[in-house]
This record gives C-alpha cells, sequence and structure tokens, in this order.
C-alpha cells in the first residue's frame, strides 16, 4: 500500500490569530463551575447514523436531568416530525422538572422558526437558539453574500425569534444567538452582528445567550480563549448577556478551548456526554465537569454513577466508548506498568480517609465515579513485584515480606512472558499455591510434639515430628529456642545440613473463627536461600511446614544431583 500522493501541507494555510497583547485569561483560574448546557439531543443526535428514536431521547433526557443539567438543548423540532413530536412529548408528558430549561436550536428562517415555537407551545420556560454562519468562507462559498448580508440574516431572525415569542405570553423566553463558525470569522465582525442582535432583543428584558461556536476546531485553545477575551471586552452590553460557548474537537482540544475559554470570561459551556456529536465530536462534559472536579471544583454535577452514564451513552448513540477515555474508559484508573503499581500500592496504603487525595498515577479517586480498586493494578509482562503483591494482598490477604514478594513476582514474570498476555488475579493465586503452598515432594508434616521450657536442656523447647518424605516416614528431634529453632538444629543433625534461618514472618489469613495462618521462611541450606512457605489454622504448625518446605528443596535438588552423577 502506497501513502496518498496529495499529502502536501502547502495546501493549508494558518488560521489568523487575535491581535491581544494584553490577554488576561493566562492569569486566571476556574473556581466555580460554569452553566452546562447538554446538546446530546440536538448535536449529539444530529451526528448518528441512526439518529435516537423517541425512546432512545427519553432515556438520555432522563439522565441529563439525573445528572443536574439545568439547560439541556432537545432538539430542532422544525427539521423532522420525530425532533417536533419529542419536544412535545417532555411538555405534553410533564417530564420537565421546574429547574430544568428545555432548549432547541433552529436556522434563521421564519417558516421554522414559527414551527419552533409550535412544538415549545405550553412549556413554562424555554430557550429558542437561533444561529447562522459567520466566516468568510461561509459567507462567500456557501451563502454567496457580503458581511451585510450575513448580518442582515442573523438580525432578520433575531427579529423573527422575539416576534413569535410574543404570540407565546405564557412561557418564559430566553433567546439564544450562535454566530456559527465563529473561531473562522473575524472576531470584529463576529462581535458586529452579535451587537446588532443582542440590540434587536435587548428592550424585550428576555435573557440573551450568546454562544460562541468554534464549529470546527481551527486553531489550538490559546488562540480561541483570544477569540473569547476579545469578544467579552468588546461586545455591548457584556453585563446583561451570557456568554456561551460551544466547540468541537477536531483537533482532539474540544475541552481545552472550552477550558481557557471559561478563563476568558465566557458564563456557560455547550458539550455533551463523553464528547459525542459532528465528526471528532462536542466537547466532552464529563471530561470538562471531572477536570474541575479533580482541582477541588465541584461541578454541579453528579458523575459519580460512571457506568450509568456510558451505559445510557452507548446506548443512545451505539458508539463503543474508547477504553481510554478520560476518567471513564475501562483501562484509565489501571496501571499494568511495574513502577507505576508500586507507586499506586505505596500511595494508596498512605492515603487518610481526611486528606487530600495524593495517589500517584490516579489524578482521582477510582471510588468516586463507582468504581472498584480491582481493576486498579492488572498484571502482564510489564509489571513487577509491588503489581503482584497488590492483587495477592487485597484479594487474598496475603502480606508478603519483601523477598517472598521478589521471589513470587518472578514466577508471575515468567508465567506472563510464557502466554504472552494478561495474567488474572485467579491465575495469580493458583501460580502461587502451586509454587509455595504444596509441600515439596509430598513432603508434608505429620505430627508433632513440642514440651517447652525443657528444664533438663536449660529450658530450651524439645520438639519431635515426623513427616513424609519420598515414600517414608522420617522422624526429627531437635532443641532450641522455640519450635522452628529446634526443628532447624533436628534438620541439621539429621541430615547434616548447614542451616540457618535468615528471615521470617507470619500472620492471619481471615478473621473469624475458621481462621488459617500463614508463615513465610527465607532459609539458608549449605549456603543457598530458599523460600518455604505453608498455611494452617494452626500457626505452629504453618511455620513448621514452611521450614519442612523450604529446606526440603535442598535435599530434592541434592538427590537430583546425585541421580544425574551415578
Ligand atoms: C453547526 C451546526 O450544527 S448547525 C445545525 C445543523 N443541524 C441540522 O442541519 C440538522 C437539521 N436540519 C435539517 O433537517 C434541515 O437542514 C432543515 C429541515 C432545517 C432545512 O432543510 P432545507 O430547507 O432542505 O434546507 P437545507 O438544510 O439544505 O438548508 C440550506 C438552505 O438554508 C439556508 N440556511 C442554512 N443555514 C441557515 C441559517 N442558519 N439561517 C438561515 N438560512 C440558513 C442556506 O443558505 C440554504 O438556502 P438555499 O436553499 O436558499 O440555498
Ligand atoms: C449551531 C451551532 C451552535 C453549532 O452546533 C456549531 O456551530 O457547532
Ligand atoms: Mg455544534
Amino acid at each position: 500500500m502506497s501513502f496518498a500522493k496529495g499529502f502536501n501541507h502547502r495546501k493549508y494555510k494558518a488560521t489568523p490569530t487575535v491581535a491581544l497583547s494584553d490577554r488576561q485569561w493566562p492569569n486566571n483560574t476556574i473556581d466555580s463551575a460554569p452553566k452546562w448546557c447538554s446538546v446530546d439531543l440536538r448535536d449529539g443526535n444530529q451526528a448518528l447514523v441512526e439518529p435516537m428514536t423517541v425512546e432512545q431521547k427519553l432515556r438520555m433526557w432522563d439522565l441529563l436531568v439525573k445528572l443536574g443539567f439545568k439547560e439541556i438543548e432537545v432538539g430542532f423540532p422544525s427539521a423532522s416530525q420525530p425532533d417536533f413530536d419529542f419536544v412535545r412529548a417532555l411538555i405534553d408528558g410533564n417530564r420537565i422538572p421546574d429547574d430544568v430549561t428545555v432548549q432547541i436550536l433552529v436556522q434563521a428562517r421564519e417558516e421554522l422558526i414559527a414551527r419552533s415555537y409550535e412544538a415549545l407551545e405550553g412549556a413554562k420556560r424555554a430557550i429558542i437558539h437561533v444561529y447562522n454562519s459567520t466566516s468568510p468562507v461561509q459567507r462567500e462559498r456557501v451563502f454567496g453574500m457580503d458581511k451585510a448580508g450575513i448580518k442582515d440574516i442573523g438580525v432578520q431572525g433575531a427579529r423573527w425569534v422575539r416576534e413569535y415569542a410574543e404570540k407565546y405570553p405564557n412561557t418564559q423566553w430566553s433567546f439564544q444567538y450562535s454566530p456559527e463558525s465563529f473561531s473562522s470569522t473575524e472576531v470584529e465582525y463576529a462581535t458586529e452582528v452579535c451587537d446588532a442582535v443582542i440590540e434587536e432583543w435587548r428592550s424585550t428584558g428576555n435573557p440573551i445567550i450568546i454562544n460562541l461556536p468554534a464549529t470546527v476546531e481551527c486553531a489550538s485553545p490559546n488562540v480561541f480563549a483570544d477569540q473569547v477575551e476579545w469578544f467579552c471586552r468588546n461586545v455591548k452590553h457584556r453585563e446583561d448577556i451570557v456568554v456561551s460557548l460551544h466547540t468541537h474537537n477536531d483537533r482532539g482540544c474540544a475541552v481545552a478551548a472550552a477550558e481557557l475559554g471559561v478563563m476568558a470570561g465566557a458564563d456557560r459551556i455547550e458539550g455533551t456526554l463523553l464528547g459525542n456529536g459532528e465528526r471528532t465530536g462536542n466537547m466532552d462534559i464529563v471530561t470538562m465537569a471531572m477536570n474541575l472536579y479533580s482541582q477541588g471544583v465541584d461541578p454541579m454535577l453528579d458523575l459519580s454513577g460512571m457506568d450509568e452514564i456510558i451505559a445510557v451513552a452507548e446506548y443512545c448513540t451505539k458508539i463503543p466508548l474508547h477504553p481510554r477515555h478520560p476518567y471513564a474508559g475501562d483501562l484509565v484508573f489501571t496501571a499494568f506498568s511495574g513502577s507505576h503499581q508500586d507507586a499506586i500500592r505505596k500511595c494508596l496504603s498512605k492515603q487518610g480517609d481526611d486528606e487530600h487525595w495524593q495517589v500517584a498515577y490516579l489524578p482521582i479517586d477510582p471510588a468516586d465515579l463507582g468504581r472498584s480498586y480491582e481493576a486498579v493494578i492488572r498484571i502482564n509482562s510489564q509489571s513487577g513485584k509491588g503489581g503482584v503483591t497488590w492483587v495477592l494482598e487485597n484479594d487474598y490477604g496475603l502480606n508478603l515480606p519483601r523477598w517472598m514478594q521478589i521471589d513470587a513476582s518472578r514466577k508471575v514474570q515468567a508465567q506472563a512472558e510464557a502466554i504472552s498476555g494478561e495474567v488474572s488475579p485467579q491465575q495469580i493465586w493458583e501460580l502461587f499455591e502451586s509454587s509455595y503452598l504444596k509441600p515439596v515432594d509430598g513432603c508434608a508434616m505429620q505430627d508433632f510434639a513440642i514440651s517447652q521450657n525443657n528444664a533438663e536442656n536449660d529450658g530450651q523447647d524439645m520438639l519431635k515430628l515426623h513427616f513424609n518424605y519420598g515414600g517414608k516416614k522420617i522422624q526429627l528431634t531437635g532443641q532450641g529456642n522455640g519450635a522452628i529453632s529446634a526443628l532447624v538444629n533436628g534438620w541439621q543433625d539429621h541430615y547434616g545440613d548447614n542451616v540457618e534461618i535468615l528471615d521470617y514472618s507470619e500472620h492471619a489469613l481471615n478473621a473469624g473463627t475458621s481462621s488459617q495462618a500463614i508463615a513465610y521462611v527465607l532459609l539458608s541450606v549449605n549456603n543457598t536461600r530458599y523460600v518455604g512457605v505453608a498455611a494452617h489454622r494452626d500457626v505452629v504448625s504453618a511455620s513448621l511446614q514452611a521450614v519442612i518446605n523450604a529446606a526440603a528443596q535442598s535435599q530434592s535438588e541434592a538427590a537430583g544431583a546425585q541421580r544425574k552423577a551415578s
């Protein structure tokens, strides 16, 4: 396959920047949420291969209300009967809560405006959103008009909006105007058009929203922020209008543009859940709201049921969510790599309930979005001891000493490499069990008797123990300061090995009467290190079996070497 012959950057030119040398927005921070307006049911819907059915729209509507949206663009009711019927279903079905305002979109065309008002008849409150496009390309190539002609379309549209509103006095109307393709329009001209529209509406006293779209994202987000700041500083009657933004994601910066736009003075943000919308999508409200949340700002939306949000969005749009989608994707709170897992495990163990979140690699607590910690650490060949330790600790209650972590993670790593894939927690446990918890060569302890603090032996403990080895019952007797040291001495006497305990630990496995103890022993036998682990309902038995498991490995190796030599 060859590359496209026409790939040629000279075909394109840079988007003009705004002359704003004293820009203020870089000094600002966002410390409260903007007003949100969901356009899932309009912009999101108009971009779908199969537009939503009424049933899907109602599912989406119910979700948006549940999340806390107070303004929701519900469609383009003059465009089609299903859009019209949906608006009617909301109004006639009394589905619009008192604190929620519906919004509809319409072109600046009288018959469409008239039909939009019909669709909204009986609503307590509504926003009529009228638009026309203002950029040079749209003026010259789509509409074939000069600046004055395009401005007239907007002003005439605003006039019809005002006049038709008077015919429906029982509804509280807000008026919204979008100079479509604002970010590709000369900012002075876009502002002039908006001034004229505002003039058309101001005398009514109805709330006015001016919505500035990056209909197609065409420059870096700082350029958009300059445009927004320029507009806010120069538009007439700034104090009487709500400045809203509506960004698209063509360059992948819709969220950044909206955020910088709010820093530049905007009050309100339009977008969709998880970024559905034309081409690369609309601004993703989930991401922007969660960005605020992660900075300690109340987003004024309840996104704690992330899985429900995803389920409804996928059901309505038929577009699956990318596993790396910010905050929401399946893999976004998952670490496969060893050093990340190690850091997460250490931070989580130190994270107090009442302090600010300080966990490396996790920008927010997954639990806040209803996600469990199980998915946080997953194991493959990139993982290290931190990750394996986390899984055994969290899923199976094991508290491995450091040398045990290293030994166990080597085994898991070997398995991950062998299967070239993920090793599940269940597989890790099975590997742990078969590697450590099965007596070496069937070397299982049968019984033991211990007499503590034996006066005849300088107060030391005396141990007599039987275990199976190679089909024979072996008896060991030894004395020492405690059962383990007595066993080590007994083993040395019986086999002539030089045995030393390098480390030992044990803990209860689970609470309650059925609890088990697990013991971990690191032995040096004839200067070679062996790991022994054993679980038993009684801690002394677990410890003794762990020593036998470790020491028996040396016997087993010696026997193997002897067989080879003979
Ligand atoms: C950036 C955005 O997302 S804008 C929203 C876009 N969304 C949609 O278009 C979805 C719904 N739209 C529709 O279903 C249809 O476009 C309708 C029903 C509204 C209109 O359909 P039609 O009347 O067949 O016209 P069509 O959509 O092709 O519009 C083109 C005509 O409207 C004019 N027009 C387009 N936008 C506007 C506008 N905002 N204001 C005034 N006139 C406009 C064009 O100049 C063109 O006029 P012409 O026929 O004289 O050349
Ligand atoms: C109608 C407007 C607001 C729009 O959707 C856009 O410009 O992207
Ligand atoms: Mg749009």
